[in-house]
């Protein structure tokens, strides 16, 4: 049997890992399909998203592992913004990435890692698709507080955020307040400038890292007058800083390309 090869190149950042693509590459095919094969961890490549990379413009389509599309991923934008380097199809070492969520800026540092303009959180509720705003809401015991920075993200500050968070943290996705569901991030706070956090995905479930969740949790912290505007943010592996400047987000971290090779279809 004759089976199709398509490229593939995997990235991780923070251990958050996916599955990057062109989309010259994909053309034909089912995005949603092909996101759920590849990123299955038994008989795919194994993977939390899939990446596919479109150009002219630079845009960044973004898929969970469950084939759910979504609108921005921060860890995935760095690995997106990596793999055009590695490429060759971006020159400059700061550029404009698309996104479901809009333009987003991106920098490549002196030390290799990256730098993203996040953008500012969005609390009205029309954003989220609550039928209320959700600012300080208990629901099953947990204190939330829901936006969308990025994509759509509940805070939940905790004592241990390394914990086992997979029961609250499904329980609070898909409580039916959200009817979009919502990512859960489990936030502890060390000191003025250092958190730990753990999220709980939607469309994924619990990852080793979410940068659009860290982007929150950082907010939150600042917001509610716990941190300053500059955090170091401890995941289970690895850490992102977080720079708030005037009510601005800016992401810096690793990414990693892992392996380069074909998949057969
Ligand atoms: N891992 C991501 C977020 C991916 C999207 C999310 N699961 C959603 O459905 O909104 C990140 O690093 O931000």
């Amino acid at each position: 049997m004759n089976r199709t090869e398509l490229p593939v190149t995997k990235y991780h950042g923070c251990g958050n890992d996916f599955v990057i693509v062109h989309a010259r590459d994909v053309q034909n095919l089912d995005w949603p399909q092909l996101a759920v094969a590849l990123c299955d961890r038994h008989t795919g490549i194994g993977a939390d998203g899939f990446i596919v990379v479109c150009t002219d413009p630079l845009e960044m389509v973004y898929y969970n592992q469950d084939g759910s599309r979504a609108p921005m991923c921060g860890n995935g934008i760095r690995c997106f913004s990596a793999f055009c380097l590695d490429e060759g199809l971006v020159q400059d070492q700061v550029f404009d990435v698309e996104t479901m969520a809009g333009t987003k800026t991106v920098a490549r540092l002196q030390d290799g890692t990256f730098r993203v303009m996040m953008g500012q959180p969005d609390f009205s509720r029309e954003t989220i698709g609550t039928p209320f705003q959700v600012d300080h809401y208990l629901l099953n015991d947990h204190e939330i507080t829901s936006f969308f920075m990025g994509t759509i993200h509940t805070v939940v500050f905790t004592d241990n955020a390394m914990g086992n968070i997979e029961i609250p943290g499904s329980e609070i996705c898909h409580a039916s307040l959200f009817p979009e569901q919502t990512n859960v991030n489990f936030v502890e706070v060390v000191d003025s400038g250092h958190l730990r956090v753990q999220t709980y995905e939607r469309g994924c479930g619990v990852t080793l890292a979410c940068g659009t969740g860290v982007c929150a949790s950082a907010y939150q912290a600042w917001r509610e007058g716990l941190t300053g505007p500059h955090v170091d943010v401890e995941l289970r592996r690895g850490s992102l800083h977080i720079d708030i400047e005037d009510g601005t987000v800016f992401m810096s971290g690793p990414a990693v390309r892992i392996m380069k090779g074909v998949f057969y279809l």
